[in-house]
């Protein structure tokens, strides 16, 4: 949908079609800790602070599956993320879109809000975090080959907020040039675009290998007591 914004509207984009190679046990959307899964988590935090969720699944999956999202819209993703964001970005006519990875699940509403206000004035901005660990650039055989200043480093999480019409550009040029990227920032801010850096949460990280799902089990259950969404 390319046509003008519908004013002031925020839709939530989740992509959640990966493969979930990494963890080794399929794709992770699904995958409940402390009795709900990782999208359903991501859906009910952002539920209440936008007009409308959007989520894009693998191919192939169970119109049941689908059917337990209940007032939430499914799309297929594609083949990368990069794909599945873009798929989501020409599924809506929102203003704003917030875009958030399923496998981040623990997702607090102050972090929300923050990226909302930052959105409305810079126009892209995302969660992430000060890098608190010592870095080293390696061999490809994992030799320390040169240590890496910290200062002003971050690490980037998600949620991330745009101005819809400005990502979707920002894909459209990725495409004609063959860039691919890791996250929606990177693309506007290889265009110059500012990107504003929202202090995120250490409890956002990525579910990813499977040391991360015992973490994620266990944040499950502090998370779900203190009564988060
Ligand atoms: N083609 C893809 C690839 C990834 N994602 C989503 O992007 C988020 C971050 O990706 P990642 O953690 O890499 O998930 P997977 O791609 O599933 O993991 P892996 O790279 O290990 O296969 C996840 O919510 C994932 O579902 C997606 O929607 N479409
Ligand atoms: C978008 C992201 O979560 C920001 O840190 C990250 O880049 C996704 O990387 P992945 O390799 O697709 O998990």
């Amino acid at each position: 949908m390319r046509g003008q914004a519908a004013a002031d509207t925020v839709a939530a984009l989740i992509p959640a079609a990966g493969a979930g190679t990494r963890l080794g046990l399929g794709p992770k959307a699904y995958l409940s800790v402390n009795g709900r899964s990782l999208l359903r988590r991501s859906i009910d935090a952002l539920r209440p602070h936008v007009d409308e969720v959007i989520v894009a699944l693998p191919a192939g999956l169970s119109p049941g599956a689908q059917a337990d999202l209940g007032d939430v819209r499914v799309i297929v993703g594609g083949a990368t993320r990069q794909d599945t964001v873009y798929a989501l970005l020409q599924a809506t006519s929102a203003c704003h879109v917030l875009i958030h990875d399923a496998a981040r699940p623990f997702l607090g509403a102050a972090t929300i809000h923050a990226l909302l206000a930052a959105v409305r004035e810079t126009g892209a901005a995302t969660a992430a975090l000060p890098v608190a660990d010592t870095l080293v650039r390696a061999t490809p055989g994992g030799e320390w080959l040169q240590g890496v200043p910290r200062d002003h480093l971050w690490a980037v999480q998600t949620p991330q907020a745009f101005r819809r019409l400005e990502l979707l550009a920002a894909h459209d040029l990725a495409r004609a040039d063959g860039h691919a990227a890791t996250d929606d920032a990177g693309l506007l801010a290889r265009q110059g675009h500012p990107v504003r850096l929202v202090p995120g949460d250490a409890r956002l990280f990525k579910v990813t290998t499977p040391a991360d799902l015992p973490l994620a089990q266990a944040v499950a259950r502090v998370w779900d007591a203190d009564g988060h969404a």
